[in-house]
């Protein structure tokens, strides 16, 4: 049964810096807080994350669940994960966990335990504009985590708390500090994919049945092979390094074929750039304030760095097309595009196809 309005909170608790700091901030405000871990994925059987949240629970003297979500986070993160890239897409696995797996489940464990608000340590804010919910971008403009969330309902987001929201990362390290959580402090800040935090090639090497991945050969933009690769989902549009091939000139990889293994590589970045891109499984908030408007959008399609504007069209099998006001390089399908106005998140999409 959903959970009526109370002073109660569910904080989805890592064992990280972030999340500790929230559960300081939401008890120092007077909420009942309960910590939860989901158990997403533990590499070489470690859980010392579990312990680190449990004991900062103890001190803090609130409840600490945990609840086990690794078979659910295999079929729906890490499968995805390895079979776009064997499609030869680039996925994005921290979206999906957001919004299909982390918040919903953070939703679905507060009802059972009657609590009404949900929270994690995300940087990121909440406005209610036009009389519904979204997503802004944290104050922190290093740490902004936005882009993750354009996928969370109205429900959701009107019961969410964002204790992070109006803070930098450098004053949650000192607030962790003055208060005594010395190893909370210091702790590192999680790096890239939780569960390949590293180079995702050897993630996909070691998950993937032998004979799937196999070098292949470069083509060039005429046609002409260029050298060997080790395998077409090693390989991401607009990737510039790793390439193994050694010319006079910056060289990047174009397309990416499957059915052949075939990689092409071109060395202009102009040859990267579209006009705009087609997008599947996307969700807006208001979508008579965007679809076919004139007013300025923003389409963001990589975490840090680049904001395009935009026009978004609505297709007759239901994408999004969105027509980019300046041409962008490196549109990858599999990615999330974002859509921002001021700041606020609007919505977003899977990228589908690129427009020729
Ligand atoms: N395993 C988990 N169980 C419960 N909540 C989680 C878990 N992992 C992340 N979260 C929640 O999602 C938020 C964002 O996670 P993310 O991994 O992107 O951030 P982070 O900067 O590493 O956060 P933290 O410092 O709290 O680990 C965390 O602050 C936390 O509230």
């Amino acid at each position: 049964m959903r959970a009526k309005q109370n002073k109660r909170v569910l904080l989805g608790m890592s064992g990280g810096t972030d999340s500790s700091v929230a559960a300081i901030i939401l008890q120092d405000a007077g909420y009942e807080v309960t910590g939860i871990t989901f158990r997403f994925y533990e590499k070489d059987a470690h859980t010392e994350y579990l312990d680190d949240a449990a004991e900062l629970c103890t001190r803090l003297h609130i409840p600490h669940l945990v609840y086990d979500a690794r078979e659910i986070f295999q079929q729906r993160i890490i499968t995805y994960f390895i079979n776009e890239y064997l499609k030869g897409r680039t996925p994005v696995p921290c979206t999906l966990c957001n919004n299909l797996l982390k918040w919903p489940l953070l939703q679905q464990v507060a009802d059972e335990q009657d609590i009404y608000h949900i929270a994690t340590g995300h940087y990121v804010q909440k406005v209610l504009h036009n009389g519904r919910w979204h997503i802004s971008a944290g104050s922190d403009p290093d740490k902004d985590q936005s882009f993750f969330l354009w996928g969370l309902s109205q429900e959701t987001l009107q019961r969410m708390l964002l204790p992070m929201g109006n803070l930098t990362k450098k004053e949650v390290r000192a607030l962790a500090a003055e208060r005594g959580f010395t190893k909370m402090a210091h702790k590192r800040d999680s790096q890239g994919v939780c569960f390949c935090p590293g180079d995702y090639r050897t993630f996909l090497r070691e998950h993937t049945e032998t004979g799937k991945i196999v070098p292949g050969i470069f083509y060039n933009e005429a046609g002409i092979p260029i050298g060997t690769h080790e395998g077409y989902p090693f390989y991401t549009i607009g990737q510039r390094r790793r390439l193994g091939i050694y010319q006079n000139q910056a060289l990047f990889v174009k397309q990416i074929i499957p059915e052949t293994n075939a990689v092409i590589i071109c060395n202009r970045l102009q040859a990267l750039e579209h006009n705009g891109m087609y997008l599947s499984h996307w969700y807006l908030a208001c979508p008579d304030e965007i679809i076919g408007s004139n007013d300025e959008i923003i389409v963001k399609i990589r975490y840090r760095k680049q904001a395009n504007r935009c026009r978004v069209t609505l297709t007759a099998d239901n994408r999004l097309h969105v027509c980019l006001h300046e041409p962008l390089a490196s549109i990858a399908c599999g990615q999330a595009a974002v859509f921002y106005r001021n700041n606020i998140v609007l919505g977003g999409g899977i990228i589908d196809a690129v427009v020729e």
